[in-house]
C-alpha cells in the first residue's frame, strides 16, 4: 500500500465469540499476521477473556477492549475502569462506537472523557465518529462529524492528540453490508484530517491514523485503502474469521 501513516487493522468483535473461540483466533494468527513495523494488527475483543488473549498474543497481534467508564472507580455496576483494562494488558480501547452511542447512552461528553482516561492509562483510544443515513442525506455530515470530532478532543492536547487513532464509521453502513464508496469515504476522513489539522496544525493532523469502518470485507479493502487519507479499517463481521482477518490486515501492509 506504501501509506505515509503505519496502517491499523482493528477487529471488533462486538459480542461474538466464546472464550474458546477467541482463543482459537489467537492461535491461528499468531504466526500469520505480517510484522508489526508493516501493519498494526489489533482485535478488540470482550473484556472477559482480555487477560486470557493478552497472555496468549504473539508479538505482532495486539489485543483491544470494547468500551470503558472513565472513571478509576465507582459506583457504576456491571462497567469496566481504565485501571481494570491495565491490569488486563491490552493496549487499545474502542471509544465512541456507534452502538454505545445509540444503545447505552454514550454521548460527546463521555467519549471526551473516555479519550481523557485512555490517555491517562497508556491505552490507545480509537475513537469513532460517523453519521446516520438521515443526516447523510440532510447533507450536513461534514458538520456532524466536524462537531463530534471537536468534542471528542476538548483539552486534548497535542502529545496527547499523537498518541490517538480516530475511525470514521458512517452508521448506515455498518453491519448493513452497505458500504461507503471510497471516494465517499475519503471525502468525509480527509474534511476530518482537516479538522484536526485546525486544533493542532498540519504536523500532528499528518500522523494521526484516521481508518475506515463500516462492511470493510476481504473484497472492498483495496480499493478503501488505496485512498490517500485511509490508514486502516476497523471492522466487525469480516474481523470473525481468521482467514479473513489475515487477508485484510495482509491487504494493509506498507
Ligand atoms: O466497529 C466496527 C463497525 O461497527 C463495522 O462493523 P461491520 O464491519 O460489521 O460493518
Amino acid at each position: 500500500m506504501n501509506k505515509l501513516r503505519r496502517p491499523v487493522i482493528a477487529g471488533n468483535w462486538k459480542m461474538y465469540k466464546t472464550r474458546d473461540e477467541a482463543l482459537q483466533f489467537i492461535y491461528a494468527v499468531n504466526q500469520e499476521v505480517p510484522s508489526r513495523d508493516l501493519v498494526e494488527s489489533v482485535v478488540c475483543a470482550n473484556d472477559v477473556f482480555l487477560r486470557d488473549l493478552v497472555k496468549r498474543q504473539g508479538e505482532n497481534i495486539k489485543i483491544g477492549a470494547q468500551n470503558m467508564h472513565y472513571a478509576e472507580n465507582g459506583a457504576f455496576t456491571g462497567e469496566t475502569s481504565p485501571l481494570m483494562l491495565e491490569t488486563t494488558g491490552v493496549e487499545y480501547v474502542i471509544i465512541g462506537h456507534s452502538e454505545r452511542r445509540a444503545m447505552f447512552n454514550e454521548t460527546d461528553e463521555t467519549v471526551n472523557l473516555k479519550a481523557h482516561a485512555a490517555i491517562k492509562h497508556e491505552l490507545t483510544p480509537i475513537i469513532c465518529v460517523g453519521e446516520s443515513l438521515e443526516i447523510r442525506e440532510a447533507g450536513t455530515t461534514d458538520q456532524v462529524v466536524k462537531n463530534q470530532v471537536v468534542k471528542a478532543y476538548l483539552n486534548i492536547d497535542r502529545n496527547q492528540a499523537l498518541k490517538t487513532i480516530i475511525a470514521y464509521e458512517p452508521i448506515w453502513a455498518i453491519g448493513t453490508g452497505k458500504t461507503a464508496t471510497p471516494e465517499q469515504a475519503e471525502e468525509t476522513i480527509k474534511n476530518i484530517r482537516g479538522v484536526m489539522k485546525d486544533l493542532y496544525g498540519a504536523d500532528i493532523a499528518n500522523q494521526v491514523r484516521i481508518l475506515y469502518g463500516g462492511s470493510v470485507n476481504t473484497k472492498n479493502v483495496d480499493s478503501l485503502l488505496a485512498q490517500e487519507n485511509i490508514d486502516g479499517a476497523l471492522v466487525g463481521g469480516a474481523s470473525l474469521d481468521a482467514a479473513s482477518y489475515l487477508t485484510l490486515v495482509n491487504a494493509a501492509k506498507k
